[in-house]
């Protein structure tokens, strides 16, 4: 079977600066990767791409085995094709109630084009709980999202993406700025994407983060994989050290 995601020699230029030059990267079916690199070493820029927000100036990506024209490549079309990203500076409407931010955007409608409410209170409330397990008394589908803790909001946003059919969800430092317990809560939600059989790529500057949820590593240094490994042969500390070694 062809890999979910394969990049070849990508390469991406803004004016005179390469953020990346020559990238190969390939994510198989229920992985999570980690992509590790110091600030500047073209990890947004290599999420951007293949999220369909940037485009790629040479190269070739490959996504369940079809060619991906960069003439072409959208967050819509990025979507049909399976992959959903959620954002660090993502927003989610804060005074809106949570089912409508579940479904912003992608609403279920009746044949008379009227939004089927009741199915999307439902809908969202079997994701949030069942799957992301969130939990709380004053927890409703008509609750404004700002109930949510910041762990929370994260969930919200990877429940929603593997509800419409994600079969790669690219988290951007999903866990910058929050507490610990909302850290732990974040990273089980990652977790859980293997369990639902989806795949990954994890964002994040906290090396023992991705060390607890992915199976590999690719070290990006000038825009370019200096480095791979796998889990089985990494710790936090020996991943430290090559980040170091690399910067
Ligand atoms: N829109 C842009 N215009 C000009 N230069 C850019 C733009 N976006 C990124 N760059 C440059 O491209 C290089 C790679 O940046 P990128 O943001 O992808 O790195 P990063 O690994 O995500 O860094 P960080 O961890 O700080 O977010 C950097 O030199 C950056 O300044």
């Amino acid at each position: 079977m062809a890999p979910l995601i394969e990049l070849s020699g990508i390469t991406k230029s803004y004016g005179h600066v390469d953020a990346l030059n020559g990238v190969d990267l390939t994510l198989h079916d229920n992985e999570i990767i980690g992509l590790i690199g110091d600030n500047g070493a073209g990890k947004s820029t290599l999420i951007k791409i293949l999220s369909g927000v940037e485009t790629f100036d040479k190269g070739t990506m490959r996504i369940g085995g079809a060619a991906v024209d960069p003439g072409r490549h959208t967050v819509k079309t990025a979507r049909d094709m399976g992959i959903e990203t959620v954002f660090q500076d993502k927003s989610l409407g804060e005074s809106q109630p949570i089912w409508r931010n579940f479904f912003m955007g992608r609403h279920r409608t009746n044949p008379l084009g009227m939004i089927r409410v009741a199915h999307e209170k439902k809908e969202a409330m079997k994701v949030l709980t069942k799957i992301i397990g969130l939990k709380g008394a004053g927890l409703s589908a008509d609750a404004p999202v700002s109930v949510l803790s910041g762990g929370e909001r994260q969930g919200l946003a990877i429940g929603r993406a593997m509800y419409f059919n994600a079969r790669v969800v690219i988290l951007d430092e999903p866990t910058t700025a929050l507490a610990v317990k909302e850290v732990d809560k974040v990273l089980g939600f990652a977790k859980a994407l293997k369990t639902e059989g989806k795949s990954g790529i994890f964002v994040s500057h906290n090396l023992h983060h991705v060390h607890d949820v992915v199976d590999r590593f690719l070290f990006l240094q000038r825009g370019r994989v200096v480095h791979e490994a796998r889990k089985a042969d990494e710790t936090p500390e020996s991943l430290m050290a090559t980040l170091m070694k690399w910067s």
